[in-house]
């Protein structure tokens, strides 16, 4: 079975299978599905399947006081938060920037990401992608901003970004980092949550969430937060990772044990989120799903791009209803 999945990747990797076996999916334009039987499956964690990844503890370890503090947070505010999660998190926050390290993936995938993010953001807010700040004049969050990879690109394209982490760590790295360049210094970093956000009323023109839903405690209540911060006809934008045989080929077996690109345990599988499960659960919190891609890794060129292929990492924009 492992043979045969490791056979199949590498077969799709060197491009000798169809990237996308159903042309018709993902459509450009994403019509949310209402179909009941997704929604059962959705809200019964027995639905989910089990944790294939036996590295991964049973039970999460003590809170090393390096995440939010829960005690300053009210009940309620601290929902998303799974503290095994965010213990690994910790125990890498200081390679944030190291374009070698254990984020390399994040940096690697930051131009795609910012591209997709760019023109989504640039066509709904009727701004020019051309120009040399296209993101002028839009508050964005940018939720789980981990050392600030994406929230510093963001703030030089002109957007008023705050970066939230549930980590420590993180806002520390993410600061010491920005302050580095006047462009970045004015982001506002804060280690909480979003639905400590929400608590406190904040909104903004479009909240980010890249890579975090896979590590939350309940993506429904994260969506939930994540829509409670967007304006009325702002937008949201969520990347994940699908939960796909090809995913646990790719994203778990190659990435974790065969390339070493992330640490192992990194990633649950049964924690993965398909694209319809997604626009579900958007369409739940009223954010309606707008459009979709996938993200495709060139190992000839090691370089990422925007695909229809949504079969392992993707990317959603919505807009809230
Ligand atoms: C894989 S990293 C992604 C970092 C960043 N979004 C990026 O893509 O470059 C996930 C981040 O989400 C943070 N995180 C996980 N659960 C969170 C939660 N409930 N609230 C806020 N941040 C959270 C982790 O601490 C970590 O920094
Ligand atoms: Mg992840």
């Amino acid at each position: 079975m492992a043979s045969k999945l490791l056979r199949n990747t590498i077969h799709r990797m060197l491009g000798l299978v169809p990237k996308n076996p159903n042309p018709n999916f993902p459509p450009k334009r994403l019509i949310a599905p209402t179909c009941e039987a997704l929604s059962a499956r959705l809200y019964s964690d027995v639905a989910r399947p089990v944790s294939i990844d036996p590295s991964l503890p049973e039970k999460p370890p003590i809170d090393n006081g390096t995440t939010v503090d829960r005690k300053n947070l009210n009940k309620g505010s601290t929902s998303s938060l799974n503290e095994a999660e965010l213990a690994k998190f910790a125990a890498i926050a200081e390679t944030w920037w190291d374009a070698e390290g254990p984020f390399k993936p994040l940096h690697v995938m930051n131009p795609t990401r910012l591209t997709f993010i760019r023109s989504t953001l640039c066509r709904h807010f009727r701004k020019n992608p051309y120009c040399a700040r296209p993101l002028e004049g839009l508050k964005i969050v940018d939720v789980g901003c981990g050392g600030g990879i994406l929230s510093e690109p963001l703030a030089r394209m002109g957007a008023t970004v705050t970066g939230v982490d549930a980590v420590e760590k993180n806002i520390k790295i993410a600061r010491l980092h920005a302050d580095l360049d006047p462009l970045t210094s004015a982001i506002e970093y804060r280690c909480t949550t979003a639905e400590k956000l929400v608590e406190e009323h904040k909104e903004f023109d479009a909240v980010i969430a890249l890579e975090v839903i896979e590590h939350v405690a309940d993506p429904a209540e994260f969506c939930k937060s994540l829509a409670a911060l967007t304006v009325s006809d702002g937008a949201t934008v969520i990347s994940t990772i699908n939960r796909s045989m090809r995913s646990y080929a790719t994203a778990i077996i190659a990435a974790e044990y065969l390339l070493h690109w992330l640490p192992k345990g990194t990633h649950q599988w049964s924690s993965f989120l398909t694209p319809e499960e997604l626009v579900l659960i958007l369409q739940r919190a009223s954010i309606t799903a707008q459009e979709m891609a996938g993200f495709v890794y060139n190992p000839l060129t090691g370089r990422w791009s925007l695909s229809d292929d949504i079969s392992v990492n993707f990317i959603a924009f919505g807009t809230k209803n």
